[in-house]
């Protein structure tokens, strides 16, 4: 069997003309959101990102502002520009970067963004919220998997999903938002004890490590959904933590990379800038 690769980046297109609707109306209320990308030194994944959100933007008539700061900001500059941003009536939302430099405490800097702007969804009163399973925010990354995962029409109740990677912006989410959609989650780390014996139980694999080929076809189940977050540059070509050749011949369902789950993160900031918008001025998109 020859996997149905799932094309993030045709279904990020496909959002984004929903989005530019919604748009197009709040427009004709006079109203353009705003989101403002805070990028702190200059590592260069950390730039492309950038420059695709901001590209995003601009594609779809969200008001954009890149603030950049050096390596040796300190932390208090970056919370001066915080406050201000949490002020600005033009500003719907508010990205901070990750990584940021290692003086910096990013759970000081998270915890000054207005809730309100937080459209990572990274601020504890949002993600417990999102735990919660109460209206708000979605964190990017996940929420693009789980559009992805409706998109294919798969039944998430009662399924297995193994995710592996506990990240705070990906893993750990992603699992808490399909546990919400009724599905059994089992989550696997750097330290769990025979990784392979999980990744073989799952219906649904999400793999968000940062490790390239981490996952062979060895380690999933025939007819599996395989959803590879790895964005690692090798040889200055860019895979993910999946041995897509191998695992294509396995698995039901695979994302590519690039393609996959980038272009999806991305649309769902947008949709986070606009409901973010909509809220702030009391309007329906
Ligand atoms: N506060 C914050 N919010 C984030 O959402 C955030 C972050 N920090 N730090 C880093 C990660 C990573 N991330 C990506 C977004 C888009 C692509 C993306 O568009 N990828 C393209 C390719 C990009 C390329 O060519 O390098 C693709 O997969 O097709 C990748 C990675 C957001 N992150």
């Amino acid at each position: 069997m020859s996997a149905t690769i799932i094309d993030g980046k045709q279904l990020a297109q496909k959002k984004g003309e929903m989005i530019k609707t919604a748009l197009e109306r709040l427009k004709t209320q006079g109203i353009t959101p705003g989101l403002a990308v805070m990028l702190v030194g200059e590592d260069p994944a950390s730039e492309t990102y950038v420059r695709n959100k901001q590209r995003a933007c601009e594609r779809m008539g969200i008001h954009s502002r890149l603030i950049r700061l050096p390596t040796t900001a300190t932390e208090q500059h970056l919370l001066d520009h915080v406050v201000q941003l949490n002020e600005d009536p033009h500003i719907d939302g508010i990205l901070v970067q990750l990584p940021l430099p290692v003086h910096i405490s990013t759970e000081t800097v998270i915890r000054a963004i207005s809730p309100e702007k937080d459209v990572d969804c990274f601020h504890p009163l949002n993600v417990g919220k999102m735990i919660l399973g109460e209206t708000g925010f979605l964190p990017c990354t996940p929420h693009g998997i789980l559009v992805m995962l409706k998109e294919i029409g798969v039944t998430l109740s009662g399924k297995h999903v193994v995710v592996v990677g506990r990240s705070h912006i990906v893993g750990k989410p992603v699992g808490q938002l399909l546990l919400n959609e009724d599905a059994t989650v089992t989550y696997c780390h750097s330290r769990t004890e025979n990784l392979s014996s999980f990744t073989k139980q799952a219906d649904i694999l999400i793999v968000a490590v940062g490790r390239a080929n981490l996952i062979t076809e060895a380690d999933v189940k025939e007819g599996a959904i395989v959803i590879d977050v790895g964005m690692n540059r090798v040889n200055n070509k860019l895979v993910g933590d999946v041995e897509f050749a191998s695992v294509r011949d396995k698995a039901a369902f695979l994302t590519p990379v690039p393609g996959g789950v980038g272009p999806m993160t991305i649309t769902m900031l947008l949709e986070n800038t606009v409901y973010a918008a909509t809220k702030a001025r009391a309007v329906m998109a």
